[in-house]
């Protein structure tokens, strides 16, 4: 009898060290302190500074009521009441219901059937020998978001002819409480995945870290994200990646769900929908809609490729959006409006000359970058060859602006909050905040591909001049 094969010896976990020159991004360790505070209480703030009952700025600006019920005027009482004002918002039920509503995802992502596609190829640092061939490294991925959300519209559609709306307003009622189950939710798994990246993959080998997240300061790499695509195997071929998961299913199905809910609680108040919470209903869950049907082409987004998943992913996704996104259908369910003709008109002129260039421009890259150049679809454009390999259109769309796609993006988020009026600028938070985040993510993207295309990017932004705006930005 031949003696059984040993296992292959186990190489020793070589940890790669922390980047000695790291190049810092929002504003470096204090900014990433700032986020970490900051960010939690925004969404906070937008509830405890427009609601039912209480009004919105500039209403309740003369009133004595203060903006934060619990925190006193006194700034060295603030951590305490920080703390204690988290408390008093805890809710069991509410927290049960978030914690059923991830789970739920959790299992549809196994159950529910889709295609495994392979993504683009992801950068980073570390990882076993091999992974060290970043320009090949591409990992799987399970898409069967718009299947799960269609499940879930089927379950909704069930209880509403089944109970009515009845159970839906508890997302109304039980807001606040949500806020702090979301953000229990992003801690576990902020804190989860910066552990996790320290422990070697299945292999006895290093996990592949984001660039920007190994710095070796603890906060940055906590906030920024220190592993690209934790997932728990370290094959390419396993698909359950957690920034994956999170990045398109809670948050994006949250926010619709919340502003159903709102839909409701205003159908209840006054025994109809208004024609701008129609609006707001039915634009932001098209373009939910839309981002599961392009499913895949999250894949290329450099949250995917290129940034690690920490508590500025973790809280974006379980938190930021679905809270602060769907402000605009809770701030009609507390404030009614009736648009006018013109007003409709307006919203729906803005609606639809953003999604015509975010959905074109969008798919024209992504044609060009999925069929090549010589396709018949990309007959007629023009583009550049860069020393890299990849092409760059300089014509139609991307021949406009180099982030044309984002001012598309950026005019419906518009039309979202234009509904609501101009009663109270809070409202439109959503397009200020958005604003602000695309011209960062521009910077960044610019600096991406400035390091990628040398002297070929300075030869293409010659040809395309503008930023996101042609002729204005
Ligand atoms: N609703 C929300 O909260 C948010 C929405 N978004 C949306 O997500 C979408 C994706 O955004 P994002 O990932 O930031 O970036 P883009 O889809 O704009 O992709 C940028 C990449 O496209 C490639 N590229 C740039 N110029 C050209 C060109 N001329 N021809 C071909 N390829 C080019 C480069 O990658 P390469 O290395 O391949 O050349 C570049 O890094 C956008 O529509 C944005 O509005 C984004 C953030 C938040
Ligand atoms: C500082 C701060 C507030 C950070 C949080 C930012 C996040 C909320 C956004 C960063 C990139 C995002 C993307 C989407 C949602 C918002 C966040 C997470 C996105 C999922 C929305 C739907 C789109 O179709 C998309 C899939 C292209 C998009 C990807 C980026």
């Amino acid at each position: 009898m031949s003696p059984r094969p040993s296992p292959p010896a186990k190489r020793a976990f070589k940890r790669t060290p922390p980047n000695p020159k790291p190049e810092y991004e929002f504003l470096g360790p204090p900014g990433a302190v700032g986020m970490f505070i900051a960010l939690p209480l925004i969404t906070y703030g937008l509830y405890f500074n427009c609601r039912e009952g209480f009004g919105c700025p500039p209403a309740f600006w003369d009133s004595k009521d203060g903006f934060w019920p619990s925190i006193s005027a006194n700034p060295t009482a603030y951590p305490v009441d920080l703390f204690n004002f988290f408390l008093s918002t805890w809710d069991m039920a509410a927290f049960q219901v978030y914690s059923a509503f991830i789970l739920f995802l959790f299992v549809c992502y196994f159950v529910v059937p889709g295609p495994v596609v392979e993504g683009a190829v992801v950068g980073g640092v570390g990882g076993s020998p091999l992974t060290k061939d970043r320009s090949k490294y591409t990992l799987k991925y399970k898409v069967n978001s718009l299947r799960t959300l269609m499940l879930i519209a089927a379950i909704i559609i069930a209880t509403l002819v089944t109970k009515g709306v009845k159970p839906f307003l508890f997302l109304h009622t039980h807001f606040i409480g949500l806020i702090t189950a979301s953000l229990v939710w992003t801690f576990s798994v902020a804190i989860f995945v910066y552990i996790w990246s320290f422990l070697p993959d299945s292999n006895g080998q290093e996990k592949i870290l984001a660039i920007g997240g190994n710095t070796g300061n603890m906060i940055y790499d906590f906030v920024l994200g220190r592993e690209l695509n934790p997932r728990f195997s370290a094959s390419p071929d396993s698909t359950f990646d957690i920034k994956y998961f999170i990045e398109l299913r809670p948050g994006l199905i949250g926010w619709i769900l919340l502003n159903f809910g709102f839909a409701c609680q205003q159908y209840s108040e006054l025994g109809r929908i208004t024609n701008s919470m129609a609006a707001v209903l039915l634009f932001e869950t098209f373009y939910v809609v839309d981002s599961f049907w392009n499913e895949a082409a999250v894949l290329t987004t450099m949250d995917i490729t290129t940034d690690g998943f920490g508590f500025m992913l973790a809280n974006g996704l379980l938190t930021w959006l679905p809270m602060n996104y769907s402000l605009q259908a809770r701030y009609l369910a507390a404030y009614p409006v009736d648009m006018s003709i013109l007003h409709c008109f307006i919203v729906l002129g803005v609606q639809c000359i953003g999604y015509h260039i975010f959905r074109s421009a969008n798919g024209q890259k992504d044609t060009f970058r999925r069929y090549g150049a010589e396709a018949p679809q990309n007959k007629g454009l023009k583009y550049m060859e860069t020393a890299s390999g990849s092409k760059l259109l300089i014509s139609g769309w991307w021949g406009t602006a180099r982030h044309i796609n984002y001012f598309g993006d950026w005019l419906m988020a518009l039309a979202w909050s234009l509904p609501c009026g101009l009663a109270t600028p809070i409202p439109y938070f959503y397009p200020i905040y958005f604003a602000v985040l695309l011209i960062h993510r521009e910077l960044r993207d610019e600096e991406k591909c400035r390091k990628k295309y040398g002297k070929d990017w300075d030869k293409y932004c010659e040809i395309v001049r503008w930023r996101i705006i042609p002729y204005i930005y």
